[in-house]
């Protein structure tokens, strides 16, 4: 049995011995050919052998690396684009993640580890992505560590026979998808102005389309158009338009329009920049402002009717009759005052309308992106016409006094009913009296003294509704 073993043992280190002295044979015939055959030669062995590879080997291979520039310096953005759109396969196929949290601090981003590989298909065509590091010594020399160079890619292989498909539309198709991840997870903003800076915080209105109490079918409408619109890169592309859409919002105050602008950001993904205008000194610092804008945003200007010159009251005034100048200039400052402007806005702001109508209609053509302008006002009938024709506000959007569809929504999100043995009577009188939605929204605000009981904030309403509509019946019998 010892002898036996014995034997094996030997016959296995001969065998080891053999293979070792294989290697050794190989890499001195190896050191020889590096040493001396001169470098033409041996570039062109190598040549020919990745051609017999690639004659063998019918796949084709893309690296997408992390790191560009002069200096490797900066973030690819193909990289990051095929990072986002890589996510979601990676979260059902990779077996080793890895999780930050997202742009928007709030999702938990996951992506593939290092050396993980996910496959991808695409009009019947597989395709496989795996993620590799480099991990190289850096050469310059520091005092407090000798850092290594970590350099992150993407390699993406597919059939030979696939090439044109893949450089061409999936490529696009990657880059496009992992865009609208990035957008979808990043942290949106609203941003006002202080004279000619934008300054932000985090947009987190959480009005929605569905808390939006209004007529469901211009509801459905301007969702529609909405989504319509953010769909339709190519078609603007095409005719030659800037890829913009204005909407005018007018209503009584508290009928939900800022509810419904914070609903539009919330339904495209939109940043959100409320322009003051009154705080703009002139023009040039309108168009820099504007420049400044983002793509995927709405730029909103509240209650136009109050922002001066825009209304077209000041080019009325010159037109008039020097002799009612005065009495003009007194009028106007009744109605300065009314609306709330304080004398010294009105002096500094030169703000025309006419510089208005040119960068919304002219410089946005310049800058790529999307963009919505929303104008809100509670009198439409003071605007200036050639403000709101349309083409320059695409859809006028009115907003009005609540109905008994408007009331059943709040009724459905603020006390959680939708059928109640008093919503006959809520009905009837809403027929006959001038109620806003925030006014509604007001009495079923919860209040201890009611607690969870839907009967008693109904009823509180009725009697307000009971209230209002004798006022309005005695002031109509008044006049
Ligand atoms: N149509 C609506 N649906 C749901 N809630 C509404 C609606 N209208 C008003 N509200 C409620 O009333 C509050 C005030 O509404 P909002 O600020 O949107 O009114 P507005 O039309 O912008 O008024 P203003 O003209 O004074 O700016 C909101 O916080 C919202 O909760
Ligand atoms: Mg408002």
């Amino acid at each position: 049995m010892i002898e036996e073993s014995k034997m094996k043992t030997r016959a296995g280190d001969t065998m080891f011995g053999q293979i070792g002295s294989i290697i050794a044979s190989l890499m001195f015939i190896w050191a020889i050919f590096e040493k001396f055959f001169p470098f033409q030669i041996r570039n062109q062995a190598q040549k020919h052998t990745l051609r017999l590879f690639s004659f063998v080997y019918p796949y084709i291979q893309i690296t997408f690396n992390e790191l560009i520039g002069d200096r490797h310096m900066s973030r690819s953005e193909a990289y990051t684009s095929i990072q986002n759109y890589l996510s979601s396969k990676a979260t059902t196929q990779a077996k080793r993640l890895k999780g930050d949290i997202g742009k928007n601090n709030q999702t938990l981003l996951l992506t593939m580890d290092d050396h993980e590989e996910v496959c991808d298909e695409f009009n019947g065509v597989k395709l496989w992505w795996v993620s590799g590091k480099n991990v190289a010594k850096s050469q310059t020399l520091s005092l407090h560590n000798n850092l290594a160079d970590e350099k992150r890619y993407y390699k993406l292989t597919f059939h030979k026979q696939h090439r044109n498909m893949v450089l061409g539309t999936y490529l696009n198709h990657v880059m496009r998808e992992g865009k609208a991840v990035m957008v979808r997870n990043r942290q949106r903003k609203l941003y006002t102005n202080s004279g000619s800076f934008w300054n932000h915080v985090v947009f987190e209105h959480p009005a929605t389309f569905e808390s939006v109490a209004m007529d469901e079918e211009l509801k459905k409408r301007i969702i529609d158009d909405l989504v319509t619109f953010s769909k339709s890169r190519e078609f603007y592309a095409r005719i030659g338009r800037a890829w913009k859409r204005g909407y005018l919002l007018f209503g009584p105050p508290g009928t939900g329009k800022s509810t419904m602008i914070a609903a539009m950001a919330n339904l495209l993904g939109y940043d959100l920049y409320d322009l003051e205008l009154t705080a703009v000194k002139d023009n040039t610092e309108l168009r820099k402002l504007l420049i400044e804008t983002s793509s995927k945003s709405i730029i909103v200007i509240e209650d136009i009717d109050c922002s001066l010159d825009l209304t077209g009251q000041r080019r009325k005034k010159m037109e008039r009759a020097k002799e009612d100048e005065e009495e003009e200039e007194e009028e106007d400052q009744r109605k300065k005052k009314q609306s709330g402007l304080k004398e010294r806005d009105v002096k500094s702001s030169q703000v025309t309308l006419s510089g208005l109508l040119n960068f919304i209609d002219g410089l946005w053509s310049a800058c790529g992106g999307e963009r919505l302008i929303v104008f809100t006002t509670n009198y439409v009938e003071k605007l200036d016409p050639a403000l709101v024709r349309r083409g320059r506000m695409d859809m006028h959007i009115e907003l009005s006094y609540c109905g008994f569809e408007a009331f059943k929504l709040l009724a459905k999100n603020y006390l959680k009913i939708e059928s109640h043995h008093l919503f006959s009577t809520i009905s009837d009188l809403l027929k006959h009296s001038q109620i806003t939605p925030a006014d509604v929204a007001e009495h079923f605000m919860p209040k201890p003294a009611f607690g969870n009981n839907p009967d008693l904030y109904l009823k509180a309403l009725i009697q307000s509704l009971e209230e209002t509509n004798f006022k309005q019946n005695k002031h109509a019998s008044n006049t």
